[in-house]
């Protein structure tokens, strides 16, 4: 067992601003996502956003943070993600937490409704950092390599591969 796990469950205050508004639960022990609820019923035309109340607030241990992730399953089946993904909840917010959810599927309309699980929470642990500001940084063995240098994906065609994605952008703007 690791460290973690002999922890125990973290303690969040929550404040449900919605009687009707379930507690966030684990649908299954060992899972890392809390469903959340919408208290909203909206309709989502095709590229449609709505920011949708979940009714609950929170306030989360210094060190933690809530992130608002997309259900995987209204996702593939109805096209809606939620836009920011994922919206960061910081501990010291005590608003409302809010889902900004999108419709991408491009021809259905979406309408959703209220009580619908949209959306989940991921609670984790954020390190703080400290700034040290120098005029060069230590070396690495991926150094300045980014953005598909280890190769490119096959649509991108073999010019991907061989040259990395810096080429082939430079080649589609005619450099
Ligand atoms: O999906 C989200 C994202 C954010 N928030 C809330 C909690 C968060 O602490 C606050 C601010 O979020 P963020 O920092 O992402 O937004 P911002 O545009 O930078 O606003 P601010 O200037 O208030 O920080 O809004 C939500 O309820 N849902
Ligand atoms: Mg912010």
């Amino acid at each position: 067992m690791t460290a973690a796990a002999d922890a125990g469950p973290v303690d969040v205050l929550l404040r449900r601003l919605d009687p009707e508004v379930p507690p966030p639960s684990y649908a299954h022990p060992g899972d890392a996502g809390l469903d959340l609820v919408t208290t909203e019923s909206v309709e989502l035309p095709p590229g449609e956003r709505a920011m949708v109340g979940t009714g609950i607030s929170l306030a989360l241990p210094a060190g933690y943070a809530a992130f608002v992730h997309p259900r995987s399953g209204l996702a593939a089946r109805c096209g809606v993600t939620v836009l920011n993904a994922p919206g960061t909840v910081d501990a010291g917010y005590r608003g409302e937490v809010k889902v900004i959810l999108q419709n991408l599927d491009p021809r259905r309309s979406v309408r959703i409704e209220r009580l619908d699980r949209v959306a989940q929470l991921v609670i984790q642990r954020v390190e703080v950092v400290r700034f040290h500001e120098v005029e060069e940084l230590p070396g690495s063995a991926r150094g300045e390599g980014g953005h598909g240098s280890t190769g490119g994906h096959a649509s991108l065609g073999k010019s991907a591969v061989s040259h990395g994605y810096a080429s082939v952008v430079a080649d589609r703007e005619g450099q």
